[in-house]
């Protein structure tokens, strides 16, 4: 059987629970790679993606703490640049241990990812990623007074977060190097925290103040591969239809045509399972014999045992619900 090209799209819990010192960091990312090291077992290549949130915005919270006109903070592009560089300097060193620790000798490397945006995305007028820690509203009058053009949201009943643009992923510029190095049988690691937004401007990319949706960013680097999977790994083991509510019932196999109604009735939170589902449609929709799946690092295991998760393919598909 040849090796099927999957790329994995880690969210905010393989990385970040609550406690944000880069040794919980670490210890929570040795867990993750022991799930992802399951893939490598059973044969597959794999290309590793995740975000960066949390650990962007309080970047640049100790970047604005720590700074003077001699020692200038960072711009936004350049703080997701310094994210990919420490989150995946924690993951590569985790799956190596993981690894080794089973007899395999296979590189795995970072590589610090640009992705093209259109500078004229509306995106830019209205920031909707939520990046750094929660806030009252006490908080956020000081913050704002200080900040006056910061934006913010109330996020689910959590507080509040500060907010920056969100402009979909175009093009991913190392594409072609990260193409060969999995092929070379290296696994990247990259489009890390949605990937370094950049504009084109005649041959130049310029960095520009945003944060990508690693989730749409992770579909585009599966595009440009050529990969066989994407697989988005987040705190549920299924998406759900009547989520969090008694009538709740659990999507296995699915459609693209079934999801977009379920889009349509409104059933996935934008911000949250919304840009997943349509990360997930795009795929299939730009490789037809392509899979996209849905699940928990807690259920990998289970997935590649039995395919239990949420799988959305092009095939047809008797609708799956339970
Ligand atoms: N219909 C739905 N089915 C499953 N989960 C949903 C649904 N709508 C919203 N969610 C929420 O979306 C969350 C995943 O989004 P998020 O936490 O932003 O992802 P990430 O893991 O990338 O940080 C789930 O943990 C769940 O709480
Ligand atoms: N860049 C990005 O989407 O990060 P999170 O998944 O941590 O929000």
């Amino acid at each position: 059987m040849t090796a099927r090209k999957i790329v994995v799209a880690l969210g905010g819990n393989a990385i970040l629970a609550k406690d944000a010192s880069a040794a919980a960091q670490q210890r929570a990312l040795r867990e993750t790679a022991r799930y992802l090291v399951k893939f490598i077992q059973q044969g597959d290549s794999l290309i590793i993606s995740h975000g960066n949130g949390p650990q962007v915005g309080n970047l640049l919270l100790q970047q604005a703490a720590g700074s003077s006109p001699d020692n200038p903070e960072m711009p936004l592009d350049t703080a997701v640049a310094m994210t990919q560089g420490s989150i995946g300097y924690w993951l590569q060193n985790a799956m190596a241990a993981e690894l080794t620790a089973l007899g395999l000798e296979i590189d795995v490397a970072t590589v610090v990812t640009q992705v093209v945006v259109d500078e004229n995305d509306p995106a830019f007028e209205s920031p909707t990623k939520p990046i750094g820690p929660f806030y009252n509203s006490e908080e956020i009058t000081t913050i704002k007074s200080a900040n006056p053009d910061f934006h913010f949201v109330e996020d689910a009943g959590r507080g509040y977060r500060r907010v920056v643009p969100s402009p979909r992923p175009v093009d991913v510029v190392e594409a072609g190097a990260v193409n060969q190095l999995v092929n070379a049988g290296v696994i990247p690691i990259a489009t890390g925290g949605g990937g370094v937004p950049v504009v084109r401007r005649g041959h130049e990319l310029i960095g520009c103040e945003a944060v990508i949706d690693k989730d749409f960013a992770s579909e585009k680097l599966a595009e440009r591969v050529g990969a066989d999977q994407l697989i988005i790994l987040t705190a549920v083991d299924h998406v759900y239809v009547n989520f969090n509510t008694p009538e709740q019932q659990q999507l296995t196999t699915t459609s693209v045509d079934e999801l977009q109604q379920y889009i349509a009735d409104g059933q996935f939170a934008a911000g949250s399972m919304l840009p997943k589902v349509e990360a997930a449609i795009e795929f299939v929709t730009h490789r037809p014999e392509g899979q996209a799946v849905i699940t928990s690092l807690s259920n990998l295991g289970n997935f590649i045992e039995n395919g239990s998760g949420t799988i959305i393919s092009t095939v047809s598909t008797e609708s799956n619900i339970l």
